[in-house]
């Protein structure tokens, strides 16, 4: 288009803390096979972390708005998946999800990601990043 650049391709992301609860226990493993696996992320009362998530969208710069998306729409959809069900709970007793699914960062990336999905434009989400700990580092592509 006269006047406009050429089509340019972005990635806008956006972090969110959050802090919960929960504990690794799998109800497929004996008691003895669950110490096994998560050893102290299995302990009966839980443990908690402070969660950093990314959240990143991509795609066509907009030439009017000179944006990917508006990271107040991003703002708000990261509010109704990620704080509003996540903060400050216990993951494995107050969010139905993980009911019957176990608490690991990789499904806790996968839930993200499929209510995120939900709630954006077709075809814009790109990455769910999730830092569980300094150390510890889950990225989901919603594949
Ligand atoms: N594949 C996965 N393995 C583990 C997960 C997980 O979500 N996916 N989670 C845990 C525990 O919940 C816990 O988060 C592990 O914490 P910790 O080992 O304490 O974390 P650090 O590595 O950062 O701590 P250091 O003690 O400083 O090494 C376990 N496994
Ligand atoms: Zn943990």
């Amino acid at each position: 288009m006269a006047g406009f650049p050429a089509e340019r391709i972005g990635y806008l992301t956006r972090e969110q803390s959050f802090s919960a609860c929960h504990r690794l226990h799998s109800v497929h493993l004996s008691d003895e096979e669950n110490k096994q696996v998560y050893g102290k992320c299995n302990n009966p009362n839980g443990h908690g972390h402070n969660y950093k998530v990314e959240v990143t969208v991509r795609g066509k710069i907009d030439p009017i708005t000179g944006m990917v998306m508006n990271l107040t729409e991003l703002k708000r959809c990261i509010e109704e998946v990620i704080i509003i069900p996540l903060d400050h709970k216990n993951l494995d007793k107050d969010v139905p999800y993980f009911a019957d699914v176990i608490s690991t960062t990789e499904n806790l990336a996968v839930y993200i990601w499929d209510n995120m999905v939900k709630m954006l434009p077709a075809n814009k989400l790109y990455e769910i990043r999730i830092h569980e700990t300094d150390k510890n580092i889950v990225m989901y592509r919603g594949e």
